[in-house]
């Protein structure tokens, strides 16, 4: 225990002060200024105190001195057996490498192998007319060094400068030696040449007369290519070499430590650790590094750019990986080639009959190649890129997924009426296009009402949770079987909006639609549904930090500038790493994943076309008709009549009493009095927008004009005023149809 003691001040220096870390004293705080009175022994000044630490005291002699080691000694303790083989299991290798245990790891060298001797075979097959015309005109000179070359061997040209050499040093003995063997080898070699002749000249005779033309023609063209081969200058190869080199770069520790120390990230004096052996992963080299003390990966990332012009590579090549153990430690992955631009490839969906959304699906593969699959339960995800950059797409195959599942309702709302969203129109529960009204529907009333009618169903979704019997809901949350009973009326549901700020900006119900948003993205998801809102704007103008900060996982595509992806992926973002501003424009479908589960990360989204997005959805389509799901506007029925049957039961919900008439406007103030959240903006508007607004959502229930009592600025338009005979009227043919449906 350390124990606190007052010491008495004194003009002396207290014992083992100088240098006393072994005693751990400290100094008593200065005495104030001026003079001061001695005190009597025992006595202290408030104040005037020494902590030692610790208890026990070495002695004197136990004091560091200048220079002393401090670090506690080595093995003051023996290691448990635990720490032993925890240490044995870190340092163990496997026995394979790593390419050949992971399938992945195999995938990726197989695939390598086959684009990098593919495309080799492919160079030279295209230049064979090249290489033909080459041995054709070779082929005379060939012929020539053929002969040259028989005729050398048959007379022994080879012993000739040894048989000169005997001639010059006048050794007779050994010239006659010479001569006698060469006699004797020209004899033979003649007879060979002169047998291969006449074999060679009757099997021509015989080929030329009886061989099939194929037979002579290759016989031909081997013979040319023979020639042509020998008569090849040595200096210019037939063969081009294929000029298809990848930079595959070996990574070295001392080109990563040059990388490091041109990043300024280290000092030549301090260096980098390597706490683990470089080695090959997928298509690109891992690289684990511990920083020097006081750097962190905070800073590596800030020295991306610096560090991959230290390796010679290009910056879309390097990714850098937060390791969890110490923040001085960074890994290091480089790729061969930047791996962002290599497309994935079409959606897995496109061969699956059908997909359960209570699983993890398919959605793209991360820089490295490895599959991502994601989940959509329990939360709420916002898309963000600038336009192009594949955000509809990427959005569009989580819809899709959910479409593959017959027992996922969808909502489907595309705030710039663009192609990729209408074949949803098959499948989804409710679906809008744009924000102009066609064909008789609203699309911007239809998404407040689907709204409304989904916050209702949410609302009721809890009560309902809470009172099923525990053995039907042994959580009080949504199951899977839940979810597919359809007397519970609990499927999981998927609330997409694309261009969500289209809405969020309409003047009259961009506040409505704003908040029920907020509400859904915030409450919903632990009821199982799930909002997918996507902008291409996500300021705060356009898509209000109110919104954006209910999503719980971001996806970003690029963007123009790091700020913009802190605003999508969430502040804090750039620190760990996540820039979407970095990535190019090449980078089609590629973004940054985060909050969907621990690790946040790179993903490059599979690709679904237009036409692959019909196929899929013919199938949904055909999938929810068997196991009768189809529903809302996929299935005719008419729109949401309950939400906006709200405004007949909320009027007369504010017509007090004694009232059989009632003004518009007073209506109106009424009504956001007794519900801000939906009408609290009508309240705000001008007057003349004020009755119109009122006047269109009751146009649906056969409530005209010349029955809506209007008084605008002050001037009667109508004297009428809005009966609540009307009201209840309206109510009861709404039942009746309700009762019909
Ligand atoms: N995963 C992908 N793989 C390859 N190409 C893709 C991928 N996703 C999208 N693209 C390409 O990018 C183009 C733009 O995609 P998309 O329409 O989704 O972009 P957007 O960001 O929604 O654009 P806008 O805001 O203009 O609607 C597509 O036409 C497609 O060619």
């Amino acid at each position: 225990m350390s124990e606190i003691h007052v010491i008495e001040q004194s003009g002396e220096e207290p014992d083992g002060t100088q240098n006393s870390l072994g005693s751990a004293s400290v100094l008593p705080f200065p005495a104030k200024k001026g003079k001061t009175e001695p005190l009597a022994p025992g006595e202290a000044r408030p104040g005037e105190w020494e902590a030692e630490l610790p208890d026990e005291q070495p002695d004197n002699d136990g004091a560091v001195a200048e220079g002393d080691p401090v670090d506690p000694p080595k093995h003051e303790f023996p290691p448990s057996i635990a720490e032993v083989i925890e240490a044995k299991d870190k340092a163990r290798r496997p026995v394979l490498p790593d390419w050949l245990t992971s399938a992945q790891q195999r995938a990726a060298i197989a695939k390598w192998a086959a684009g990098h001797y593919g495309q080799t075979t492919a160079y030279h097959l295209v230049r064979t007319p090249v290489y033909s015309a080459k041995l054709l005109a070779y082929a005379p000179r060939g012929a020539v060094r053929w002969v040259g070359a028989t005729g050398r061997w048959v007379s022994d040209a080879e012993g000739l400068p040894v048989r000169l050499a005997a001639v010059r040093t006048e050794d007779a003995g050994e010239y006659l030696k010479l001569s006698r063997q060469r006699d004797a080898r020209v004899k033979l070699r003649s007879i060979i040449a002169t047998l291969a002749s006449v074999i060679g000249l009757g099997a021509a005779l015989a080929m030329w007369v009886l061989a099939p033309a194929w037979l002579l023609t290759l016989a031909l063209i081997a013979l040319t290519g023979a020639l042509g081969w020998v008569g090849a200058p040595a200096d210019r190869p037939l063969i081009d070499a294929a000029k298809v080199k990848f930079r595959h770069r070996k990574l070295t520790s001392d080109i990563v430590t040059r990388a490091f120390l041109a990043a300024g990230l280290t000092k030549p004096d301090q260096g980098i650790a390597f706490p683990q052996p470089i080695r090959q992963d997928g298509d690109g080299w891992r690289v684990v590094v511990d920083l020097p003390y006081g750097k962190t990966f905070s800073d590596a990332v800030k020295k991306r750019d610096a560090l991959a012009s230290g390796i010679d590579v290009a910056e879309t090549q390097v990714f850098l990986d937060r390791d969890t153990t110490s923040s001085r430690r960074v890994s290091m992955w480089v790729a061969n080639r930047d791996p962002l631009a290599v497309p994935t490839g079409r959606t897995p969906l496109l061969g699956a009959d059908r997909v359960d959304f209570w699983k993890p699906f398919p959605w793209g593969r991360d820089e490295r190649g490895v599959e991502v699959e994601i989940s959509m339960l329990w939360l709420s995800l916002l898309v963000g890129a600038v336009p192009r950059q594949g955000k509809t797409f990427s959005a569009r195959t989580i819809a899709l997924a959910a479409a593959l599942d017959p027992y996922v309702r969808l909502y489907v709302f595309d705030g710039k009426a663009s192609p990729d969203w209408r074949k949803f129109s098959m499948v989804a529960h409710r679906v809008g296009f744009g924000t102009v009204p066609q064909g008789g529907v609203d699309p911007v009333m239809h998404l407040v009402n689907s709204l409304q009618e989904l916050k209702a169903d949410v609302e009721d979704r809890y009560h309902r949770l809470s009172e099923l019997p525990l053995h039907v809901c042994p959580e009080g949350k949504l199951t899977p079987t839940i979810s597919r009973d359809k007397k519970y009326g609990m499927p999981l549901v998927l609330f997409v909006v694309d261009e969500v700020q289209e809405y969020l900006m309409h003047p009259v119900h961009g506040k409505t639609i704003l908040d029920l948003l907020v509400f859904l993205a915030r409450v919903a998801p632990a009821v199982g549904v799930s909002v997918m809102t996507a902008t291409q704007k996500p300021d705060d103008t356009a898509c209000p930090s109110v919104l954006r900060d209910q999503h719980q996982a971001r996806f970003a595509l690029r963007v123009g500038a790091y700020q913009v992806s802190e605003t999508i992926l969430g502040a804090g973002s750039y620190g760990e790493g996540l820039d979407a501003s970095r990535l190019l424009k090449s980078h089609k479908g590629v973004g940054l994943l985060k909050g969907m589960s621990d690790d946040a990360g790179i993903v490059r989204t599979y690709l679904a076309d237009g036409r692959d997005a019909e196929t899929i959805l013919t199938r949904a389509q055909a999938l929810r008709q068997s196991e009768g799901t189809l529903s809302g506007d996929a299935a005719g029925e008419a729109p949401a009549d309950a939400a906006l049957a709200t405004i007949l039961d909320d009027i007369a919900a504010v017509i007090g009493k004694g009232e059989t008439k009632i003004w518009s406007e007073t209506i109106v103030d009424r009504l956001a009095d007794h519900r801000p959240e939906v009408y609290g903006p009508w309240a705000e508007m001008d007057p003349k927008p004020k009755a119109e607004q009122l006047t269109a959502a009751l146009k649906p229930y056969g409530i005209g004009t010349d029955q809506i009592g209007r008084r605008i600025d002050g001037k009667t338009v109508n004297k009428r005023g809005i009966e609540r005979a009307h009201i209840a009227k309206a109510i009861t043919e709404r039942n009746k149809k309700r009762d019909a449906g």
